[in-house]
């Protein structure tokens, strides 16, 4: 129920998308590239069924270490610079055996680089820099030792001089850039976790409360079980503004939010709708768990020690009512507002249930 998980939940497929999508983005038009030179004879006839065999087989390894959850257990679980890592081994792979075309190969290290820019900081995308050069610097070796007739050092180390100086342009410049994305969303996630809490108690709002309360409807329209509405209103709070005034009223209005969300149970959820007034969503299946809900909601409140107030305390009068067919948020919550009336002229501190709802549930 309380919906900050689903948003959270809902963030982390959003990103998990859109590296699928960088990484379809990466992989055909490489392919593609890797096609071309192929069929151009700037590759042995044995090399592409090879390289695909190698390519299938590493990403086969990832996708069974993320399915088996042991990526979890690692520093990185999303293992960006294990699988640029092998890329980049990949890559000199394929520069090894390109012949004439291999500086033009040379620029899927780069896309490699682009790969690392959603996760990796500065530092990090310099190591894979590092590592590009080196796979480089040892593929001319490797070809020097072992081909030396096939290549033109003096142009291959030139190459390598433009791609390491290229990568060390570019990785600070990928990690800032990575850098802002990473403080921009954690920005939003704050300006989002202001716009929905109320900011004397840190409570849900009251903007939130109508939004999940909606989808709860929405939810049970569907043919989810009902859930219970309660309103709980701080007694007599006039007095105690009066008494010790506001200041010691808002820290009264903060111990009451705070001690309640504390016994709530993981799928329960509370906002502060108004002054002195809290909006509860409860999951309980009958009667007497709504009952038992509502009194050690009012008696927790009733044994808080608040020292503010000596050894004068607070209670709570509490009214609620279950959701019922072709309820609307005003609906409900007049109900709940109408027992809670009735707690209230019955002399406060004190739970009252709606009857007409109880007697759907019954
Ligand atoms: N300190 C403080 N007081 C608030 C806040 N919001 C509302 N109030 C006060 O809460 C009081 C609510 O008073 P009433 O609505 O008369 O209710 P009550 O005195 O609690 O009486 P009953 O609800 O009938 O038991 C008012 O005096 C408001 O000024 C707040 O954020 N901080």
């Amino acid at each position: 129920m309380p919906s900050q998980t689903l948003e959270q939940v809902d963030g982390r497929q959003k990103l998990r998308l859109l590296r699928l999508l960088i990484a379809v983005a990466v992989y055909v038009p490489c392919a593609l590239m890797l096609a071309m030179v192929s069929w151009q004879g700037f590759l042995p006839p044995w090399f592409a069924p090879v390289w695909a065999g190698i390519f299938a087989g590493t990403n086969v390894f990832f996708f069974v270490l993320i399915k088996s959850g042991i990526n979890l257990q690692l520093r990185d679980p999303s293992m960006t610079m294990g699988q640029m890592a092998v890329a980049i081994g990949a890559v000199a792979f394929i520069l090894y055996h390109a012949g004439a075309i291999r500086g033009g190969l040379l620029m899927l290290l780069l896309v490699i680089l682009l790969f690392g820019a959603l996760r990796l900081t500065t530092a990090e995308l310099l190591l894979m820099g590092a590592l590009s050069s080196a796979a480089y610097a040892a593929v001319i070796m490797l070809l020097s030792t072992n081909r030396p007739d096939e290549i033109n050092l003096r142009v291959e180390w030139l190459q390598w001089t433009n791609l390491t100086i290229t990568l060390a342009v570019l990785c600070p410049l990928v990690g800032y850039l990575s850098n802002v994305r990473r403080r921009l969303r954690e920005s939003l996630r704050m300006i989002k976790e202001m716009a929905q809490r109320d900011a004397l108690t840190g409570a849900f709002n009251r903007h939130h409360m109508s939004e999940v309360l909606d989808r709860e409807i929405g939810r049970c329209e569907r043919g989810a079980p009902a859930f219970l509405v309660l309103i709980a209103d701080i007694d007599y709070f006039k007095q105690v503004n009066d008494a010790h005034g506001h200041l010691v009223g808002d820290q009264v209005i903060k111990a009451v939010a705070v001690s309640t969300q504390d016994i709530l149970r993981k799928a329960d959820y509370m906002a502060r709708y108004g002054g002195e007034e809290f909006v509860l969503i409860i999951a309980a299946n009958d009667v007497a768990e709504a009952g038992a809900a509502c009194e050690r909601i009012r008696t927790n409140v009733e044994q808080l020690p608040i020292p503010e107030l000596q050894s004068q305390g607070v209670t709570i009068s509490v009214g609620g009512t279950f959701y019922r067919h072709g309820d609307t948020q005003v609906s409900i919550l007049g109900r709940a507002d109408a027992a809670l009336y009735r707690a209230k002229n019955g002399g406060r501190n004190r739970t009252e249930l709606d009857a007409a709802a109880l007697a759907v549930t019954n």
